[in-house]
């Protein structure tokens, strides 16, 4: 998290199991809206629905696109463009990625998705999970969240004991 995306009071842990399920109905939601030459997944949340999304589609172009947010690469609240899209790609069905699916696993701020969006022109985006302020962004997702939760996602969790009830904090 960062001072965009500061501590969430609500959370919204994704099970393995659940996220197939998501990024399968997303892959389900995409086959009637036309025939894609070829995913461009945002790393490195994008990679596993991506993954799920070409198996469906039966996509085998995969492109991805490197951006890293926040605290991990120059000053806070910059994005960076670790790795660009080939240009082979943009120039796809006439140019500006018509006929691309660009494949990430949230949209938050937008702000990530703002800066693919600009190398990707006509590139259809989508995400498995939206927040309000980046869903205008999304041309196609499967659930909503609000902008005041923070997604857990399984490959960011692990199994970690929990006391019973009786001994926990509540009541
Ligand atoms: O809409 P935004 O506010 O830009 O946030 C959404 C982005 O943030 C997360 O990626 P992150 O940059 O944390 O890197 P990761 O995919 O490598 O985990 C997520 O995977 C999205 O790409
Ligand atoms: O794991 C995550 N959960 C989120 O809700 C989120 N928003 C931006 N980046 C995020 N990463
Ligand atoms: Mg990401």
């Amino acid at each position: 998290m960062s001072d965009e995306h500061p501590p969430q009071p609500k959370a919204f842990p994704v099970s393995w199991d659940q996220f197939h399920r998501d990024a399968r109905a997303l892959a389900w939601r995409l086959s009637g809206q036309g025939e894609w030459e070829a995913i461009v997944c945002i790393t490195r949340g994008g990679l596993v629905p991506a993954a799920i999304v070409a198996r469906e589609l039966g996509i085998r172009v995969i492109e991805t696109v490197g951006v890293a947010s926040y605290h991990e690469y120059k000053e806070q609240g910059s994005l960076v463009v670790l790795k660009g899209v080939d240009p082979k790609i943009t120039a796809l069905g006439g140019g500006e990625g018509k006929g691309v699916l660009i494949i990430d696993d949230l949209v938050d701020t937008g702000s990530t998705a703002r800066i693919v969006r600009e190398m990707l022109p006509k590139a259809h985006f989508a995400t498995v999970y939206a927040k309000p302020k980046g869903r205008p962004l999304v041309d196609t997702f499967i659930t909503e969240v609000s902008q005041d939760t923070w997604i857990y996602f399984p490959w960011d969790m692990g199994l970690t004991f929990q006391p019973p009830i009786s001994k926990g904090t509540l009541g």
